[in-house]
């Protein structure tokens, strides 16, 4: 049961209109209280935590010191947002973060005027500030802020470096904060994290700033006027101490910080005193993932989206199962590589920051140097692989289908010209549940079927994973090679087989039928599977083929369908218009087949958050959507029969 919480201040705040009217002293309690908001409506109703915590008092601070909606306040990634929801006027409907219909679990523009631009993927988050802040210059609005919220590990992406480069030089009055709590999803990795570290813990750096600091101090000051004076030679002579040892400040941004990013008090006039400073300036907060939450504090990993948790004992809920549940494509994933990596040592597994997510961190655990979390960076993950595959390494590339989308040039222009043997892991591919738009792994199929010699597979179950994999690093092809699998968990929880190899662009015959043919590509071939199972006792007897593969599509298999059913169903997790069932269609195209042809998949529009099972229902292609298909199709061949019989008798 949902508690009721004491919300004397929080009660009172919808918008930071509202906000504005407490007093600073208020502010911790506040925060206290939103912090209590977001732990106890994501125990019960889940989504991401720790990033959320970790930004409570900068949320309200920022709320309270700009005057937003009018200036902009642009959230990368979007996952440590929540306090922004609450006090932005969907405190009401916070309990339907992520839910179908509900609101979104990033900020969106067409949920809210304060959400200034829609996020998901990271480090978009300077680039759009900047472009906002060059746009208001054009309109000349001056008195506009523009404040993007950056995490340390969105900031080691390319596009981040990209903007920052440009916001040195661009003449806004842009406000970057880094907020640095030294975690991506798993602890964060590279040279910048490091620099960031050195930066904050480095005694001699802060003595030297201390020291200039102390000795611009002892100036006495007479007069406003001398005040000013001083203030610009502190800032000159601040800057250029740092621009000799600050990488931010060598790019032309005024850094400031490491400032306790826990501290709203402290916040609230660092950030008024921002307001006042013109040019580019970055704020580098340092705060705790998962703040005020001591599991999450303790295990950040594991609560950045724990699921739901009992929020006064901390224990996270497990689904009860009384029988041995299928395990997680990821795992399986995870688990075999490990397998055929100590068969072959030329294997090497990379992810762009989703150790855990991809579980290639079992590798990593095993063979640290075998394994490589580049940061969140896929094109150069990308690039990275294509360039160890050139010295004869058999990379394992595992990038999630949405995340593949940002190393589609590296795809093309490193890998498929130079006809690189990469193996592209794509994990969450299909519609995703609850992450939304941004997340759903749906357009990898069209996108890369159009590359030349691409091999793209997918399985229908843990044991075709399992082979495509084993197959993958056979040398038995110079081509890049996909594997597309899906969120969540497979059909096999005995799935430890040995290893067969599959024969490239060969599918499978799971079951004949009588008329109708469904085709299946990946894991909805179980969907229709169970369609066909039910539909039997109906006594409608479809065939079923699991294609395996797009690319090279399995013409031997498609013209025994052809030729053998009228009424042929294609079911795919991925987009219509150019994925699986397009291939189909362009095969019956040149051969000149009639039969008719049904395409399931998602329909070209957005489809939006929710869980799962809702999704593919309402994209018509779980178990009752083919078998309604399938239903129709019958009716047709019957009612065409009987057309025949009455037109001859
Ligand atoms: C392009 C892209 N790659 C990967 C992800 C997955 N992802 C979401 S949050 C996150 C960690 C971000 O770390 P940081 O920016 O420091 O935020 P924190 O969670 O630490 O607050 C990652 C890797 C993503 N959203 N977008
Ligand atoms: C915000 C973000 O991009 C990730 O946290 C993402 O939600 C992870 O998705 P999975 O839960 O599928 O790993
Ligand atoms: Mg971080």
């Amino acid at each position: 049961m949902k508690t009721k919480l004491k919300l004397s201040l929080l009660d009172h705040i919808n918008y930071p209109a509202d906000l504005r009217k407490m007093r600073v002293s208020q502010l911790p309690q506040v925060c206290e209280e939103l912090r209590s908001f977001i732990i106890d409506t994501v125990s019960l109703n889940g989504g991401h935590f720790g990033a959320s915590l970790g930004t409570v008092e900068l949320t309200t601070a920022l709320h309270y010191v700009m005057n937003t909606p009018y200036d902009q306040l642009i959230w990368d990634v979007g996952h440590q947002a929540y306090g922004h929801k609450i006090l932005t006027g969907r405190k009401p409907f916070f309990d339907t973060n992520r839910k179908h219909k509900g609101i979104s679990g990033f900020p969106r523009r067409d949920e809210s005027e304060y959400d200034t631009f829609g996020t998901g993927h990271s480090s978009t988050s300077i680039s759009a500030a900047l472009g906002m802040a060059l746009a208001a210059k054009q309109k000349g609005e001056h008195d506009k802020q523009h404040v993007a919220v950056i995490g340390d590990g969105a900031m080691t992406a390319g596009l981040a470096f990209e903007a920052l480069n440009h916001a040195g030089i661009a003449g806004t009055n842009l406000i970057v904060i880094l907020n640095d709590n030294c975690m991506s999803i798993d602890p964060n990795v590279g040279a910048l994290k490091e620099y960031l570290t050195h930066l904050t813990l480095s005694k001699a750096y802060n003595k030297i700033r201390r020291k200039v600091g102390n000795t611009l101090n002892k100036i006495p000051v007479v007069g406003e006027f001398s005040k000013d004076v001083l203030n610009h030679a502190k800032a000159g002579l601040k800057s250029a101490f740092a621009e000799q040892a600050n990488f931010f400040e060598a790019l032309n941004m005024r850094y400031f910080g490491p400032v306790d990013g826990h501290d709203v008090i402290k916040l609230t006039a660092i950030l008024a005193d921002l307001k006042q400073i013109p040019g580019p300036k970055l704020l580098h907060v340092m705060t705790t993932k998962g703040k005020g939450f001591l599991p999450a504090e303790e295990e950040k990993t594991l609560w950045h989206f724990p699921g739901l948790f009992d929020k006064v004992t901390g224990e996270i809920h497990k689904k009860a199962s009384t029988t041995l549940q299928p395990p997680k494509y990821q795992d399986v994933f995870g688990h075999t590589i490990i397998e055929l990596a100590e068969l072959n040592d030329k294997i090497v597994g990379i992810t762009p920051a989703m150790l855990s997510g991809s579980s290639l961190k079992f590798m990593m655990e095993k063979m640290p140097h075998r394994t490589f979390d580049v940061g969140i960076c896929e094109q150069h993950a990308v690039t990275l692989s294509a360039g160890m595959a050139t010295q004869g390494l058999k990379v394992f590339c595992n990038i999630y289908s949405s995340f593949m989308q940002r190393g589609y040039d590296q795809m093309i222009h490193d890998v498929v010209l130079q006809k690189l043997p990469v193996i592209f892991c794509l994990d969450r591919g299909g519609l995703v549940g609850e992450d939304g738009p941004t997340h759903h792994g749906i357009y990898d199929i069209a996108y890369s079927r159009c590359l030349p010699g691409v091999i793209i597979s997918s399985p229908m179950n843990e044991s075709e994973l399992r082979n495509l994999m084993y197959t993958a690093q056979l040398d038995k092809t110079d081509q890049p090679f996909i594997v597309r699998y899906p969120r969540g968990r497979g059909v096999m929880p005995e799935w430890r087989k040995p290893f067969e190899e599959i024969e490239i662009g060969k599918g499978r015959i799971i079951r004949e039928g009588a008329d109708i043919a469904i085709l299946s590509f990946g894991h909805p071939g179980n969907f229709a599977n169970d369609a066909c199972l039910d539909l039997e006792k109906e006594g409608i007897y479809s065939g079923l083929f699991d294609m395996r593969f797009v690319k090279p599509l399995d013409k031997d298999l498609l013209h025994h369908v052809f030729q053998n059913y009228t009424h042929i169903i294609t079911v795919e997790d991925g987009c219509k218009v150019g994925g699986f069932g397009t291939a189909v269609a362009e095969f019956r195209t040149e051969y000149k087949y009639q039969a008719d042809l049904q395409i399931l998949g998602v329909p070209d529009q957005i489809v939006e958050h929710g869980k799962v099972e809702e999704l593919y229902r309402e994209c018509m292609y779980d178990k009752e959507g083919i078998m309604y298909t399938v239903r129709a199709s019958k009716a047709s061949i019957m009612s065409l029969r009987k057309e025949v019989l009455t037109a001859r008798f």
